[in-house]
């Protein structure tokens, strides 16, 4: 376990939900996200929220990331930072560990046979690893690595967002999580409900849009870190 697992493992302990969140900078589905702000008073928003950590998307194809701002942020923060990207290359697992990230995205749909070999190669640069799954099938390839976390995708990824994911998704495949990971709910959790079923059946909840689209960004974000679910 390295900095981003151990943060959540640590808030869970402290009674806050742990909460991953996303620096988003445009979503497929709802266009800019930034509204005038820049990804640095995001941070700050997020830091005083009391966050677990913080996601960055450096797509710049589909999300309009850009992975220069990916180093600024790691530079600006105590907090671990997870790249999550199309990762296809061990180029760029080097790459995310020179810019001093903490944990990077491996999706097992796209790398197949080579995630267990990606997801050693990250942990031997001391980078926490995220599966990712949205089957059953999925779980089974990412269960047959040493990832130290394992994120639910509400989302197919495949479809850029155009569904709107479901939380009952995590429900579904949480049962098959294996002992000793740190897992994740991933994207579509808008609401304090929502937030309940994820944190029900996993470690923490990654959450980007909702909180990017906020109107008081602060004491949304607070309320989820914050809430009693149970
Ligand atoms: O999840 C992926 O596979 C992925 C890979 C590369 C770029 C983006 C990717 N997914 C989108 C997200 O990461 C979501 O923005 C994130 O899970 C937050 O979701 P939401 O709260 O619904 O914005």
């Amino acid at each position: 376990m390295y900095r981003m697992a151990k943060s959540i493992v640590s808030k869970k302990k402290e009674g806050k939900n742990p909460i991953i969140a996303e620096i988003k900078v445009f979503s497929p589905k709802h266009g800019d996200l930034l509204r005038g702000r820049n990804e640095i008073d995001i941070l700050r928003i997020y830091e005083e929220a009391g966050v677990a950590g913080i996601s960055y998307i450096t797509d710049k194809r589909y999300f309009r990331g850009d992975f220069n701002v990916f180093k600024k942020i790691c530079a600006s923060t105590d907090l671990p930072v997870l790249r999550k990207d199309f990762i296809t290359s061990k180029e760029e697992i080097e790459r995310t560990a020179e810019a001093e990230g903490s944990a990077i995205l491996l999706i097992g749909r796209l790398l197949k046979e080579k995630t267990s070999e990606f997801v050693d190669y990250a942990l031997e640069h001391e980078l926490d690893t995220l599966v990712e799954v949205h089957s059953r099938e999925e779980m089974e390839i990412a269960k047959g690595t040493n990832t130290t976390m394992i994120g639910i995708n509400n989302r197919d990824i495949s479809k850029l967002e155009r569904d709107d994911g479901n939380v009952s998704l995590t429900e579904k495949l949480s049962k098959y999580l294996p002992k000793g990971v740190v897992s994740v709910s991933e994207s579509g959790i808008s609401t304090l409900e929502d937030l309940k079923v994820a944190l029900k059946y996993t470690d923490a909840a990654l959450i980007g849009t909702s909180f990017m689209r906020a109107e008081d960004t602060l004491n949304f974000v607070k309320s989820f870190v914050d809430a009693k679910l149970y």
